[in-house]
């Protein structure tokens, strides 16, 4: 006999105590319903949700700040499951979900509980906590990883409002990426596996600029005075979260030019904890030993100035972890397979995955750096997280909730 929990939605901001029902393996579906008060009118939904070990959603939490390559990595990390990822068909055209055949990524700017007027009238920012509506989030992110259907808000980003909210399903991989998916205890207490993007000072400087003023048109006045104006919060309660996670993959500026402002030459390390269930840290050469390597040569074209691995354990936030850097950037991206060859642990399904997926992404951010290389690898860390979750399911109990 399978246990299933199921929840009954009623309304925007409250969900029913759990029901708890016994399942025969042969009855695999529940009918579930939901309501919510939109403009005054209560709407309700109805439909069916399958209850299997196979159809289990797995949670993956994406922390950084605005800026900071999160959409980028996710594109990666999508491309690795195959599919394009796309806003909701016939949905709000300002939607922040994204939806590809396996994977739902939605934005936690969503859970804003105040608009852009709210925030000013109440002198908040939107990393700010009590800016958002971290009850909501949890039940929400707790209904979809027991496979049941959510009305959830939208953060309209071109309005500053909170527009009606949207219908979303239950993924086979839900990704829940911004600025807080570890900061409740309860919603981190979901998550099957956790990425930190930890960007310098320096680095997120040098990205906005490029990314603000070319193509957005703001001053670098107005770039560095938003930055500042974000940095007492992002201190308090982002940059704690990378404590929690399972893999941070840090971005400093390059060691190998002396003094080097300009931030385009990265130092980039993927720092991955051990001992997590499903999660196997990649390795360079010799697991548990420290390296460090010079790869240019006969084999890999380097110019100035040049590219330097580094590989050893090391503790994280009094973790034992595993870090891999690199820093430098690729002349030849083809000749990455040489890099990749001298990689293990990395979840390739064939030789040269790797290399494959950097080749078909070289016009992404980071692409000829190891941004784009560690944003690939945890990808198919993912993809091999997902698969062994699904496997140790099959056949075994079925459980809908891992509340
Ligand atoms: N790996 C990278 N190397 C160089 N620049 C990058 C990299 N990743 C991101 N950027 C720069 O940062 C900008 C923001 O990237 P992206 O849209 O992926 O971040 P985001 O975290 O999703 O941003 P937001 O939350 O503001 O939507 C890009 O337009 C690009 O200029
Ligand atoms: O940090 C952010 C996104 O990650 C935004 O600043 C936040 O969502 C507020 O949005 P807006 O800039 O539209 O007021």
């Amino acid at each position: 006999m399978a246990i299933c929990t199921f929840y009954t939605i009623q309304s925007l901001n409250s969900i029913s105590t759990p029901t708890k029902t016994h399942l025969g393996f042969h009855q695999k579906q529940l009918l579930f319903y939901s309501t919510s008060k939109k403009n005054s009118r209560r709407e309700s939904t109805t439909g069916t949700i399958t209850c299997s070990a196979e159809n289990k959603t797995v949670v993956i939490g994406l922390a950084a700040d605005s800026g900071c390559g999160k959409s980028t990595f996710m594109r990666r990390l999508t491309s690795v499951f195959g599919g394009a990822a796309e806003p909701p068909k016939g949905g709000n055209p300002d939607s922040n979900t994204l939806i590809s055949d396996m994977t739902t990524v939605i934005c936690l700017d969503d859970y804003h509980s105040l608009d852009r007027t709210g925030r000013k009238e109440k002198g908040v920012t939107a990393l700010d906590p009590r800016a958002n509506n971290f009850d909501l989030m949890y039940e929400q992110v707790k209904a979809l990883k027991s496979g049941i259907a959510v009305e959830k808000p939208i953060y309209n980003h071109v309005s500053g409002l909170l527009d009606p909210p949207e219908l979303t399903k239950p993924p086979k991989i839900l990704v829940i990426e911004g600025l807080h998916p570890m900061y409740d205890e309860r919603v981190r207490d979901l998550l099957d596996f956790s990425i930190y993007l930890d960007i310098s000072n320096e680095v997120k400087f040098a990205w906005k600029i490029q990314r603000d003023m070319a193509e957005r048109g703001h001053s670098l006045e107005s770039i560095k005075a938003s930055i500042e104006a974000r940095k007492p919060d992002f201190d308090a309660y982002i940059d704690p979260q990378k404590q929690y996670a399972d893999a941070v993959i840090e971005v400093l500026p390059t060691q190998l030019i002396p003094d080097d402002n300009e931030g385009k030459v990265l130092r980039v390390r993927l720092i991955m904890k051990e001992g997590v269930k499903y999660f196997n840290p990649v390795y360079l050469f010799d697991e548990g030993s420290t390296v460090s390597w010079i790869p240019c040569g006969r084999k890999l074209t380097c110019s100035y100035p040049g590219i330097k691995f580094s590989y050893g354990p090391d503790t994280y936030y009094g973790n034992e972890v595993s870090v891999l850097e690199m820093d430098g950037q690729f002349d030849r991206l083809d000749e990455l397979i040489y890099i990749e060859s001298h990689l293990s642990n990395i979840s390739t399904k064939f030789y040269g995955e790797v290399t494959q997926q950097m080749l078909k992404h070289a016009d992404f951010p980071g692409s000829n750096n190891g941004t784009g290389l560690f944003q690939t690898i945890v990808g198919l860390k993912i993809r091999d997280l997902y698969e062994q979750i699904i496997a140790s399911k099959v056949g075994g109990p079925l459980e809908a909730s891992r509340a």
